[in-house]
């Protein structure tokens, strides 16, 4: 199992789902500002009625896109889209309250705030060119239309916009740096301190989904469940050093026995779990004995003593061993015990 990241925003569903329920609750606060203007703003009584549907109408939107079961998902379409119905709706209400005066243009943050959490660098520079577009076109059209862009209008908006360009930067760079931690937090928590192979937990987690998949699809897949057969021996000979050692060869062992799709982890112990997608049992078997072989036929220098271990391997195979995680597991568990016995009774 590799240590670098695996998973990308627009990948990982909880990274993804943080972030959308931040956006959900800018999103509410931008209706209280906005409502706390329509209470305390000089506007006539019918700008007011007309303005209160519009937020009316954004209230639904974000109900249905972060309530409703068939938008509820998170997803980085979803939440531009979110972003751009932001801006429109501020450039909307700023039109009504003042214009290019209003005092409700400093909105505009919480858009760029919400995209450089979510969306990162382009996709907020992109926004923040639409932000600056919607000034200008609140500057011009009808209030002072006198005409072309004038270089001192061009330096205004530049002025105006630079706060809310230093705004997103520092955001995206804060966002990243929350990305990055949630994937160091993520890989260390599945993965096994000592031998780098997936966890117990980790793997539960595959097999469920493997489950799911193969249930899905009719498809096939095999579990292996290995456990060592001298570890208490080496521990007791050499010192938890060397067993610790030893777990680490047995995993090593694994990494080159597998192909790219399987997942090996260290169930526990001196246990190990191996998920090989699409394998029939005789294939599987196969794999348990090369893992075996190549097992037996490596040994590391510990202090000038050659250590070596055996391991003895069950294998379970969906469906025809099981349907559930649980039945699979116990298959292979007995299936590697009778192996153990095996092998013990050869070597007595
Ligand atoms: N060095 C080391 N030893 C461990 C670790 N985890 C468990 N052990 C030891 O591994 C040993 C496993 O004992 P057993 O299950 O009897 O293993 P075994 O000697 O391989 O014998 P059988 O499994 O019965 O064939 C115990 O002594 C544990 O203390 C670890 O992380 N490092």
């Amino acid at each position: 199992m590799t240590k670098e990241p695996f998973f990308r925003l627009n990948q990982e569903p909880d990274a993804l789902n943080g972030f959308s329920r931040t956006v959900a609750e800018i999103e509410w606060l931008l209706l209280v500002l906005m409502m706390f203007y329509l209470v305390v703003g000089h506007l006539e009584e019918e700008v007011k009625v007309f303005l209160l549907g519009g937020l009316c109408a954004f209230a639904s939107f974000v109900m249905v896109f972060h309530y409703f079961n068939f938008f509820a998902k998170a997803n980085v379409w979803k939440l531009a889209i979110e972003t751009w119905v932001m801006i429109l709706l501020i450039t909307w209400f700023v039109w009504h309250t003042g214009r290019q005066n209003s005092l409700l243009l400093n909105l505009y943050f919480l858009p760029i705030i919400t995209s450089s959490l979510a969306l990162g660098k382009l996709t907020t520079l992109l926004e923040v060119i639409l932000i600056g577009t919607c000034y200008v076109y609140l500057g011009k059209s009808g209030v002072t239309g006198n005409g072309l862009f004038s270089l001192s209008e061009g330096s205004v908006l530049l002025t105006w916009l630079f706060p809310m360009l230093l705004v997103g930067y520092i955001t995206t760079m804060l966002s990243n740096d929350i990305y990055h931690a949630f994937s160091r937090v993520k890989t260390s928590a599945q993965t096994d301190e000592l031998t780098s192979l997936y966890n117990r937990g980790a793997f539960m987690e595959l097999l469920e989904k493997q489950l799911h998949q193969a249930r899905r699809g009719g498809r096939t897949f095999s579990l292996l469940l290995g456990d060592c057969n001298n570890l208490k021996i080496v521990n007791d000979r050499y010192g938890h050093e060397a067993g610790n050692l030893l777990l680490r060869s047995v995993a090593d062992n694994f990494r080159h026995c597998l192909r790219g799709c399987d997942s090996a982890a260290r169930y526990g112990g001196d246990e190990f779990t191996v998920l090989l997608p699409e394998t029939t049992a005789e294939e599987a078997e196969l794999v348990a004995k090369r893992i075996k072989e190549t097992l037996v036929a490596t040994n590391f220098n510990y202090r000038g003593n050659a250590v070596s271990t055996d391991i003895s391997v069950g294998v379970a195979t969906y469906p025809q061993h099981g349907d559930t995680a649980e039945l699979l597991l116990r298959h292979a568990d007995e299936a590697m015990y009778a192996n153990k016995r095996e092998s013990k009774s050869r070597a007595a």
